[in-house]
This record gives C-alpha cells, structure tokens and sequence, in this order.
C-alpha cells in the first residue's frame, strides 16, 4: 500500500505570536510543499521488519526494527487513529531515546524534533507496521515559513490516508482532497505533531497548511478570507536560522515578567489583524481604491512589525531588509517566528517591475534570498501509488 501528501507552507501576514496567547492572526498558504510518501510492506516484503524514514533535502536516513519500536512503545501497538491524543512526557522521554540512538549529525539537531513527531504520530496512527517513509520539501527548514507544520500535516495525511480511520477513493487518479471531516482530523494529529516541535503552538500554522486559502485565526477557530485584491508579497529568507520553540518561549518568558504590558500588545495586535481582515475583503472597484488600501495595509504592517520588536522576536538581519527596502519605499514585517527567517514586503500592484528588480537584487546582494510564491492556494492533498 502506498499513498503520497503534499501540504503546503505559509506566511502569516499578521499576528504571529499574539496569536499563541489569544490574539487574531491572518495566515495564507503558499505553493510551497511538504511531500511524504508512504510505503507500508506486507509481512512477505520487509523481511528486515523495519520502519524507515528518509528526509531527502538534508539527505538522512534513519531506520528502527518494527520490534524495537514496540519494545519501547508497548501501549501504542494498538494505534488510536480516529483519536488525536498528544504525547505525554513519558512518552517523549521514551520517543526521545529511540531518536538518540539514531545519532543525528550535530548539525542538524534541530532535526530530532521532526523525527520524535513522526515517531509519535506514525504509531499513533499505525502501530507498529514496517514501512518506508520518504520525505522532501520545497520549504527551508526554520525559516518562519511552517515548514514544520507541513511536515506534520503531509504526514498525518499520508499515515491517515492508510489507515481505517477515512475514506478515500484509492481509485482515483492525480491528487485528491480529503473530506471537510477527514480534514479536522488530518488538523488534529498535525497539531499534536506540531507540539512536539514547537512547544506551545497556536495551531495557525498546520490550519493553513491543511485547509488552504486565507485565513484569519483565533482561539483555535479558522474563518477564511477572500482578497479582493491582488496582494503579491515578496519573500527575503535571512538565511539567519533560528528555531521557533525557543522564540515562543522566550515572548512567554517575557509575557510572564510584564503581563500587563504585554497584554497590550497582544491587544494591539488582535485590533491591527481585524482591520486588515476587513480591508483586505472590503470591495477595491478601480486602481485608486487598490492604492488606498495598500496604503493601509502597508501602515498595519510596520505597525505589527514595532509590536512584534515589542515581544523580543526582532534581528538584525530583518532590520536589514527593513532599511534596505525602505529606500525603494516598501513596507516590510517579519513572518513566521523572527529571531532571523523570512520577511514580507508588500509589492503594491502598480509598482513597476523594474524596482521589485532593483530590490531583490539590492536585497540578495546582502546575501538574503528572496522569492515570490503564490499565495491562498489549495491546502493538503492525496495521491494513490499508480495515479499521475
Ligand atoms: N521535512 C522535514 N522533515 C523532518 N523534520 C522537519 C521537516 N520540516 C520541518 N521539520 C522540523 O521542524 C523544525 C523547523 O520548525 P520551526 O522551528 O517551527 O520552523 P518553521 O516551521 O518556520 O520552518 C525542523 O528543525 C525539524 O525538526
Ligand atoms: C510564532 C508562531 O505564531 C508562528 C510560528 O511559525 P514558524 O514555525 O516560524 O513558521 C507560533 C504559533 O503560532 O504556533
Ligand atoms: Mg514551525
């Protein structure tokens, strides 16, 4: 049986952080994948028994005897696919020992939080089945871009897709969506995988990975958004990496030692996401229209960019990009966790091609990287083995 996801990453264009304590927040997902494939064996066919998974991109491999994992994880043999449950402490304590013993390059440590998600979620999901599973990305990992909630969705998507908890037409050729209920439970599971990576998530991230489009987001509730313009943003990856974990942490850390200053702040920020909500819906019948509303958004943009100083996520190298498209009057604010990663520039829609030219090259002569993806696309989706 063999089946492949693909999930999309995104870029939060209001509201990260704020969000974790309560705050809106406005998502989009981007044409950015994820992709897992999946192959579980028959008895015959893996005579080693083993589960394998294979990320790719940072070209790792990292295989557990199916029996090893149920030595270890005794109480998940009997996989529990209709019920997300997260990972207790015990359990991490115990998924964390298989993942040591796989010896994870130092330079990629941070990589040892995905491979316990996957632990958790693949026997969760399906107990203890031999199975290979192949992993690649269009997303740079840590960069603000939820390369780890799409992760976690392709995964519960490939792993659910298999399992008896849905129904799929197995037949059907090219990619396929899941049903509005089968798609709760693919954000269920991806969001207790997310936990495991980053701590305390708000859920925003796998959301939109799994629902698609634009969204605004609060209080774990989704509610999608059609632009009526065209809202093209530039993407600038740092390159400065940083791990989202600890920069929630830390806004919590700080949240803990100012409550009420920082209950502003989130309240500041909640105000700017719904009037960006509603500008980005109300209607722009001609150009003139269109400009005004850049103009607010942009305003609301740098205004989420100060609150976000605020919280303690800013770095030098955003600082860069903010100056460095300031000279070409654009407005720019980070997305994603900060601390480094990626920043959005609005490209309003009359701007000439010539300057976002001029920029990305101004831009990527910092040594930044910089691109434009499609954004509010499709969310999660399905492939059979054999289908286009
Ligand atoms: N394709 C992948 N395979 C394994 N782990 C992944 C993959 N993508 C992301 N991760 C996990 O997610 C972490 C990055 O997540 P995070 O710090 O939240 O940044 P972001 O979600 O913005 O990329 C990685 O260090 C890794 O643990
Ligand atoms: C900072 C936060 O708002 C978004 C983190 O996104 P990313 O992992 O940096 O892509 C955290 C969350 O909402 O879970
Ligand atoms: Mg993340």
């Amino acid at each position: 049986m063999e089946a492949t996801a693909r999930a999309p990453g995104k870029i939060i264009l209001s509201g990260e952080h704020a969000v974790v304590h309560g705050s809106t927040a406005i998502a989009a997902s981007i044409n950015l994948y994820t992709q897992v494939n999946l192959r579980i064996f028959d008895d015959h066919e893996n005579g080693d028994r083993l589960l394998t998974l294979q990320l790719k991109d940072v070209e790792l491999d990292f295989s557990w005897p199916v029996g090893r994992i149920r030595e270890a994880l005794p109480e998940l043999s009997t996989p529990s696919s209709s019920s997300p449950t997260a990972c207790s402490p015990q359990f991490m304590k115990l998924i964390a020992a298989l993942v040591e013993e796989q010896d994870i390059p130092e330079a990629n440590a941070g990589l040892a939080a995905g491979v316990s998600a996957f632990l958790w979620l693949y026997a969760s999901i399906l107990g203890c089945k031999p199975a290979t599973v192949i992993v690649t990305s269009d997303l740079p990992f840590g960069a603000g871009l939820g390369s780890s909630a799409a992760f976690c969705v392709a995964l519960s998507a490939a792993l659910l897709a298999l399992s008896d908890a849905v129904s799929l037409d197995l037949n059907h050729q090219g990619w396929l969506t899941f049903s509005e209920t089968d798609l709760e439970l693919v954000n269920r599971w991806a969001f207790e995988g997310e936990k495991i990576i980053h701590g305390k998530p708000s859920g925003i991230d796998n959301t939109v990975s799994t629902f698609g489009n634009m969204i605004t987001f609060k209080l774990g509730n989704l509610s999608c958004i059609k632009p009526t313009l065209p809202l093209r943003m530039l993407i600038t990856n740092t390159r400065v990496g940083r791990n989202t974990k600890a920069l929630v942490a830390g806004v919590s850390e700080r949240t803990l030692r100012h409550p009420d200053a920082m209950a502003s702040v989130f309240s500041a920020v909640d105000s700017i996401s719904r009037e960006l909500s509603v500008i980005i819906q109300s209607p722009a019948p001609d150009d003139l229209a269109i400009t005004e509303k850049e103009a607010k958004l942009e305003e609301l943009m740098e205004m989420n960019q100060g609150l976000l100083q605020c919280m303690g996520v800013g770095h030098a190298s955003i600082e860069t990009v903010l100056q460095t498209t300031l000279k070409y009057k654009l407005t720019s604010k980070l997305t994603g966790a900060g601390g480094g990663g990626c920043v959005l520039t609005l490209l309003p829609t009359l701007l000439a091609t010539s300057v976002v030219d001029k920029v990305i090259a101004d831009l990527e002569s910092c040594g930044f990287q910089c691109l434009i993806a499609g954004i509010g696309g499709k969310g999660v989706e399905i492939r059979f083995n054999g289908s286009p």
